[in-house]
């Protein structure tokens, strides 16, 4: 397996010693792949960027389960019920699910990294484009099929919306665990800025890894209590069944370079 350095910061330096699925690293042939460090200097301001529009109802949220790679929130996504809008975004998106990536300590866990900064955590809600597309398998071939909107987790204040989603991470601890989850508003764990993002062309970070992905990329991170945290890495990577169990942490793809893309920023 080979070994190269993952995102580092001055405080951590990671190895691919952690690479959670056994996929290729760099998706053959792609040019434009995710996640990244986003080079604050070198994105570039694009006053042409509108507001973002999310525009999503509780009662879509249906289920949530562990698919042996993060847990997912899933929303029903058979009628524009939960969307988003605006942005870099030409198109209507339907809302998914959203899905989080960390770390087996605070000091890293976050796919994408901001001057090579490192967060604990890394939020990601996905959507896909339901002007052009009829459902998520067909979006997730074309590079105009998906939007995801990802934020950084740090350590602090416990998150009061997340408690409830905490809560229930026991019930679906093994792979293939699937309880019922409703009514949740996925809204709250936006930041209260978000209007500030950066926003760039690339790729699903687990398979497929299709280069179908337009990122947003929120500046403000959220915060999380170290406990609310510490629940995420009680889940495992195994189903049931097997004999050895492995805690569900280190759950990021190592980065990919940039390839030349540029990345705009929302804001000066
Ligand atoms: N982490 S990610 O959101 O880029 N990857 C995904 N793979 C399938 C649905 S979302
Ligand atoms: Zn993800």
């Amino acid at each position: 397996r080979r070994c190269n350095l993952t995102a580092c910061s001055s405080k951590y330096v990671l190895s691919a010693l952690h690479p959670m699925w056994q996929g290729p690293l760099v998706a053959p042939g792609g040019n434009r792949q995710s996640p990244i460090d986003i080079r604050v200097r070198k994105s570039v301001f694009d006053p042409h960027l509108k507001p973002l529009t999310p525009d999503y109802d509780p009662r879509t949220c249906s289920q949530i389960w562990n698919n042996g790679y993060s847990f997912l929130v899933e929303y029903d996504d058979t009628t524009d019920k939960s969307t988003l809008k605006g942005g870099p975004l030409e198109d209507n998106f339907r809302l998914c699910q959203f899905h989080f990536h960390w770390g087996e300590s605070n000091a890293w866990g976050s796919e994408h990294t901001v001057d090579r900064r490192l967060f604990p955590a890394e939020l990601h809600m996905v959507h896909w484009n339901s002007d052009k597309y009829s459902r998520f398998e067909e979006a997730v071939m074309e590079e105009n099929g998906l939007a995801v909107i990802g934020v950084f987790l740090k350590i602090g204040k416990r998150h009061e919306g997340l408690q409830k989603l905490v809560d229930v991470l026991p019930a679906v601890r093994h792979k293939d665990s699937v309880v019922e989850f409703t009514r949740f508003d996925p809204a709250c764990l936006l930041p209260t800025n978000i209007d500030d993002y950066w926003t760039y062309a690339g790729s699903l970070t687990t398979p497929p890894l299709t280069e179908a992905v337009t990122w947003i990329i929120m500046k403000q991170h959220i915060e999380v209590s170290h406990d609310q945290l510490a629940v995420f890495r009680s889940l495992l990577f195994t189903s049931a069944e097997e004999e050895v169990q492995k805690s569900m942490v280190n759950n990021f793809r190592v980065q990919q370079s940039l390839q030349g893309r540029t990345v705009r920023s929302s804001f000066t």
